[in-house]
């Protein structure tokens, strides 16, 4: 069998028109949806991935500012910073890049962002929201998972899926998700004994572990579905997920490719995200 792919390029652009148009017509009654993006430091893949974001704000009519700062930047600068956008009407999301100096506690720049304008979805009260099931701004990539997922008409309804990694930005909120499906949902991680038990029982497998050749063919069952949000480099120096590509698309119903999986979702969810901040602030 070969796998249907679950292309994020593809999808992206059909939401991504959506999502222009709502911000059109809000645009119409004086609002425009406005993100703010905070890069400190000169990570290379950073710069890619902040690049994209406001690139794809342009593309939906939405106002955007990036920020760069210079990786000395000191923790209480960037927190004022932070103060003054959320005090800016113009701004309706706030995004600070991660990973961050060492010196600039990640926690207390979450903290430090309005809740209303978290379009990462990385605040407390998010996260709280998301276990509790009320409405509210879902982290970005696991949300872009689920609408890759939903895009094929899978019904997640008492299916295996079983998430490796859990992390608080990816992993655990993706858990969360796939339980609001109705899936019965596993949580694999570094201390897990034997992932193939687990990944061999899976009707859906999400993997967000950041090591290529985590899920190989012979550790999935024929006619799973996959979901690679690894992003992790080959010896050749080439973009390749978590997931054995190759040999898993051989017996996999569906699978996302890297590039063009996750990755353009995950922007794809930012733009919904800051969309929705936008409208609710509008009234
Ligand atoms: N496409 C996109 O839009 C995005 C892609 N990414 C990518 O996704 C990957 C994961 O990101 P993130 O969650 O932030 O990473 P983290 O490093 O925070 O988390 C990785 C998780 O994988 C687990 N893990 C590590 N080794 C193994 C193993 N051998 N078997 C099972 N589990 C293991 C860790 O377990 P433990 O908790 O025990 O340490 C941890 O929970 C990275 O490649 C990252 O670049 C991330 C965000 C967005
Ligand atoms: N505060 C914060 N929010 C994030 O959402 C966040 C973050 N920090 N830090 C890093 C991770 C990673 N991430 C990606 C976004 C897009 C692609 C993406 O567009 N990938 C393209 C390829 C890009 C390339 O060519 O390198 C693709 O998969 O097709 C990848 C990864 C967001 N993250």
């Amino acid at each position: 069998m070969t796998a249907r792919l679950l292309d994020g390029t593809a999808l992206s652009q059909q939401m991504r028109g959506q999502i222009a148009q709502r911000a059109a017509q809000l645009a119409e009654r004086g609002t425009r949806p406005g993100l703010a993006v905070i890069l400190v430091g000169d990570d290379p893949a950073s710069q890619v991935y902040v690049r994209n974001k406001v690139k794809a704000c342009g593309e939906a009519g939405f106002h955007s500012v990036l920020e760069r700062y210079d990786a000395s930047l000191g923790e209480a600068e960037l927190l004022a910073r932070i103060e003054a956008l959320n005090a800016d009407p113009a701004i309706h999301g706030i995004l600070v890049q991660t990973p961050l100096p060492k010196h600039i506690n990640p926690q207390k720049v979450i903290a430090t962002i309005a809740t209303h304008k978290d379009v990462d979805g990385y605040s407390v009260l998010s996260g709280g929201e998301l276990l509790t099931g009320l409405p509210g701004l879902r982290p970005c990539t696991p949300y872009g998972c689920m609408k890759l997922i939903e895009s094929i008409d899978y019904d997640l309804r008492g299916k295996h899926a079983v998430v490796i990694g859990r992390s608080n930005t990816v992993g655990k909120p993706m858990a969360l998700l796939l339980l609001q499906a109705n899936a019965t949902v596993t949580i694999c991680h570094s201390a897990t004994p034997d992932l193939a038990r687990h990944t061999r029982e899976a009707d859906v497998i999400v993997a967000a572990v950041g090591r290529r050749n985590t899920v190989t063919r012979e550790m999935v069952k024929p006619g799973v579905v996959v979901v690679d949000v690894g992003m992790n480099r080959n010896d050749a120096g080439k973009l390749c997920g978590d997931v054995d590509f190759e040999g898993v698309s051989q017996v996999a119903s569906a699978i996302t490719p890297v590039p063009g999986g996750v990755g353009p979702m995950t922007i794809t969810m930012l733009l919904s995200n800051t969309l929705q901040a936008a409208e609710l602030a509008a009234g």
